[in-house]
């Protein structure tokens, strides 16, 4: 399988701080590929690279099979990049904003126009194309920066945290959007996201990437069946101990990898319909009261804490912490 990204033991420093740190993976063509990693994995960073907007402190990449640091004017032209901050107008409408866009790829007529109405159409945008964007709504916004990403017909594109900052309607109309666009556009989507579950519902291989490092790679679910066993969902009552539960899970025989977020405690075991049973027994030995327990497959957040030993928000939240004390 040809291959529409390779990156090659990228190492970034800014001063004292590695950003990258020897990070390599490669994307087949054609193919939904999540990076997937807490605030300041490195994430944006790849990106940047990538999109030829830096250059690595060491290592190599190709993207649609040119050499980023070589050719990055190719480069440019083989990619569509949709980032966090809008790229839109907000003066000027939906239809507008595309135009604009085409004639900067040097499209005239009615060749701009046709494609422009093509992408109007794709992603259910028509009706809005003569408002302001600055009165389209925030998923209607982030459909236009999309659009505006592929007018030049990108064979990759590069999509930073799409949905952050959409309700979750817009969030889940995005996901389907994305999901189409790899079926019927014959794209390579390179997506960057801290939503985990983002990344299991569109990612058909992803990385995990953790301080500049890559921990773990592989499709949602083979990274999800690495993990024997089920994972099992405490909620404690508002008036329990949630050291005593602790101690009391930790007691069991067969429970790994136990974290704590409020007042709910997760673990792995190997069976866990047999496990709640002696689970609630032991709560119920040492007086913790119980709100629900629930038994599910492990999801990423157990495939993220067996490779870097922290859950994700627990990465997420240290690593505000780190910048915001610089
Ligand atoms: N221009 C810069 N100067 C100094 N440090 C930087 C710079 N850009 C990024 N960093 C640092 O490099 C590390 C990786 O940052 P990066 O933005 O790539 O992470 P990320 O995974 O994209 O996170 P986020 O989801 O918050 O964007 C962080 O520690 C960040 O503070």
């Amino acid at each position: 399988m040809t291959h529409a990204i390779e990156a090659m033991d990228l190492v970034k420093k800014y001063g004292q701080v590695t950003a990258l740190d020897g990070l390599s993976f490669t994307v087949p063509a054609g193919t939904v590929f999540g990076l997937l990693g807490p605030n300041g994995a490195g994430k944006s960073t790849t990106i940047r690279i990538l999109t030829t907007l830096s250059t690595p402190t060491s290592g190599t990449a190709t993207v649609a099979g040119i050499d980023v640091l070589g050719h990055p004017n190719e480069v440019r032209r083989a990619i569509g990049v949709v980032t966090q901050a809008s790229g839109t107008d907000p003066q000027a409408t939906g239809r507008e904003n595309l135009l604009l866009v085409a004639q900067i790829h040097g499209m005239r007529g009615r060749a701009a126009k046709s494609r422009v109405d093509e992408l109007l159409a794709l992603f259910g945008l028509t009706d809005a194309a003569n408002r302001l964007a600055k009165q389209y709504s925030g998923g209607m916004q982030r459909k236009l920066d999309v659009a505006m990403g592929l007018v030049h017909r990108p064979s990759v594109l590069f999509l930073d945290e799409p949905t952050t900052g959409l309700d979750p309607q817009a969030r889940s109309e995005m996901w389907a959007e994305i999901a189409r666009l790899a079926r019927h556009e014959r794209l390579t989507i390179l997506l960057t996201t801290h939503y985990l579950e983002e990344a299991d519902h569109l990612a058909d291989h992803l990385v995990i990437v953790d301080r500049g490092r890559l921990v773990a790679q592989g499709s949602p679910e083979e990274l999800k069946s690495e993990l024997r066993g089920d994972a099992v969902v405490i909620d404690l009552s508002p008036d329990a101990s949630v050291d005593a539960a602790r101690t009391a899970i930790e007691g069991m025989a067969g429970t790994r990898e136990i974290t704590v977020s409020g007042r709910s405690i997760r673990t792995r075991v190997d069976h866990g319909a047999s496990a709640v049973p002696a689970a609630l027994a032991a709560l119920e030995r040492s007086s913790v009261p119980v709100a629900a327990v629930t038994v599910a497959r492990p999801a990423l957040d157990d495939v993220y804490l067996r490779y870097t030993g922290r859950t994700f928000a627990s990465a997420d939240a240290a690593q505000e912490k780190v910048e915001a004390a610089r």
